[in-house]
């Protein structure tokens, strides 16, 4: 059996004083009204990850994930924040490769092959990223394009390792526009990345991985989404800010 996670990607949104506030409404409702098969992941801005994290210590199935790490352990990175000092404040995910770090930080595919294989290494689970843009989705080229992502950033891994990755598949055209991927394309390209990771590490790993969508998933469109059956779970930016939308998407396995 898959783990089904359902996890939020606050990106650059929320003050402190409001992020806890959010942290602590989607702790209370998950306490209340969670299946304890669904595993929830909070990523929110490295400043709030240590005070989500004492909220999140109260509930085992919600808990916090850091939105990138460097692939350096430590030094001279203005800015940047290290595998280490994400675990140090609670956090156990970590978003890896997100398609706006990819565009806005110039991130590459060998530099997230990096950053998998050390949160792997500290014990932090990735949540590696990928998907394609509008204009490789209209050449027809995507499942070759999200295929090599994977191939350059994951190949290098043992199965072992392979196993403890979960993959989010976020096509950039579906984030933040309000358009989602119908039920068959993402079916498609879940079964697509199944398979590739099938052939490559074996389809007993395969199996194991939880695959998650991404892209303008709400409540109204993820218990068709989640019923596909390679579509493991969602990574949900804008809806995760609303606790209740997010809960409900949780509540809709
Ligand atoms: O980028 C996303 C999550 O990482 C998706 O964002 P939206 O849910 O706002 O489209």
């Amino acid at each position: 059996m898959r783990k089904k996670v359902i996890a939020g990607n606050w990106k650059m949104n929320l003050t402190l004083e409001e992020g806890v506030s959010l942290a602590s409404e989607v702790v209370n409702m998950a306490k209340d009204e969670l299946a304890s098969d669904v595993t929830m992941v909070l990523c929110t801005p490295a400043i709030h990850m240590a005070a989500v994290s004492k909220l999140t210590a109260e509930v085992a199935s919600v808990h916090v994930g850091a939105q990138n790490i460097s692939e350096h352990e430590s030094g001279a990175y203005t800015g940047d924040i290290s595998a280490d000092m994400a675990l140090s404040t609670g956090a156990e995910f970590v978003i890896i490769g997100h398609s706006e770090r990819r565009e806005y930080h110039f991130e590459t595919n060998a530099q997230l092959a990096a950053r998998v294989e050390l949160a792997l290494a500290k014990g932090l689970t990735p949540l590696f990223c990928c998907g394609e843009s509008l204009e490789t989705r209209e050449a027809g080229d995507h499942v070759s394009f999200v295929t090599k992502q994977l191939e350059e950033s994951l190949y290098q891994l043992s199965a072992e390792q392979m196993e403890k990755v979960v993959i989010a598949y976020e096509p950039i055209w579906a984030i933040g526009t309000g358009v989602t991927a119908s039920t068959e394309q993402a079916q498609e390209m879940h079964k697509s990345i199944r398979e590739a990771l099938a052939s490559k590490f074996g389809a007993e790993v395969a199996e194991k991985i939880s695959i998650l969508y991404g892209g303008s998933m709400k409540p109204g469109n993820a218990p068709e989404l989640l019923a596909q059956p390679d579509v493991d779970g969602g990574l949900i930016g804008g809806a995760s800010l609303k606790s209740r939308d997010f809960i409900d998407i949780a509540k809709s396995y």
